[in-house]
């Protein structure tokens, strides 16, 4: 029996929730958001689907208590004031929710495990951390899962290789001072900085691309959702099945006390554990300068 909350249902929660329906992933889902029309319409929408699935999700509305022995909580809520590129123009209004919904959470009962997505994401996940007194291990961001796939997309089409091939990190922030950790990438089992011969233009160019690849979709639809809820549904099915799998998540920095993008292994227990990168010195300097900013974005 496998149960999952989403708090949050806009573009992002309910692509989610379509996601998890269509692949029969979970057997019953908590839908919460303070629009209680916008709860009604998405589970009128997600049992219309259904009809013609071959799998079934039972759908519980807005209320705290039947989170109370759910796997996951997806933690999606957003401020709809997102009208520049940089993901904290959120802060203040996020910050606000999430000291609003996670003493209900808590109150609720709930012992499993935080999934955030808000942005920005770093800065909401440490945040969720703290203000939940749960285990680092069990509060997890997407981080940089996401722009990790976009890198991927990005190298393999400048080789002409598939993305899926292409395997490596974006570190650091889910924001502005997030960077390809070069050095990690590979091509197949070859690292890429030894197969292929790519000037420091180059490079630059692909990490730019990582960097804006949301903005890319945001300034043309105004929102993204499509990356995020097909990457929150792979990291779901790690966790729900223990597959142990690695991805960068914004996980818990124990130096720093914040949370930020690094790998580690997802199971059932949450951070089953980090990696431990061997980077270089310009990786590690740039590391530590998006731990520098989410830091100062916690201090704001
Ligand atoms: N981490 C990532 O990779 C990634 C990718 C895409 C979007 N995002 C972020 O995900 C969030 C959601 O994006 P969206 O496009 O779905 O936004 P949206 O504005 O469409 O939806 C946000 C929803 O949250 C609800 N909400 C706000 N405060 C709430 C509260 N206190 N309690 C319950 N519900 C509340 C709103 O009613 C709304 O339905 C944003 O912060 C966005 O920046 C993150």
């Amino acid at each position: 029996m496998s149960k999952v909350g989403i708090i949050g249902l806009g573009h992002v929660g309910s692509d989610i929730a379509y996601t998890l329906c269509t692949k029969g992933q979970v057997d019953e889902l908590v839908l919460i958001d303070k629009n209680k029309e916008k709860v009604i319409a998405e589970y009128l929408e997600l049992t219309d689907s259904m009809m013609m699935t071959e799998v079934k999700t039972t759908i519980l509305l807005n209320e705290y208590r039947h989170l109370n022995d759910a796997d996951i909580i997806v933690i999606s809520v957003g401020s709809q004031s997102i009208d520049n590129e940089d993901r904290v123009s959120e802060l203040n209004d996020n910050k606000q929710a999430v000291k609003e919904i996670i003493p209900q959470v808590v109150s609720s009962g709930f012992k499993g495990i935080f999934l955030v997505i808000t942005n920005p994401c770093d800065v909401i996940t440490t945040l969720v951390h703290r203000e939940s007194g749960f285990p680092a291990y069990r509060v997890i961001g997407t981080g940089t899962s996401l722009d990790t796939n976009r890198m991927k997309r990005i190298v393999g089409e400048k080789l002409g290789v598939s993305g899926q091939s292409i395997n490596g990190y974006v570190l650091g922030e889910h924001g502005e001072s997030q960077f390809v950790a070069w050095s990690t990438v590979m091509v197949g089992t070859q690292k890429l900085l030894d197969v292929v011969s790519l000037s420091e233009d180059e490079l630059e160019e692909m990490k730019e691309a990582t960097r804006l690849g949301g903005w890319e979709i945001h300034q043309r639809k105004s929102w993204t959702s499509y990356g995020i809820a097909s990457t929150t549904s792979r990291l779901i099915q790690s966790i729900l099945k223990d597959e142990k799998k690695i991805y960068p998540l914004s996980i818990y920095q124990e130096k720093d006390n914040i949370h930020i993008g690094y790998p580690a292994v997802l199971g059932k227990r949450g951070i089953v554990k980090a990696l431990s990168l061997d980077l270089t010195k310009k990786e590690d300097l740039l590391f530590r300068q998006s731990v520098e900013q989410v830091t100062q974005y916690l201090e704001q």
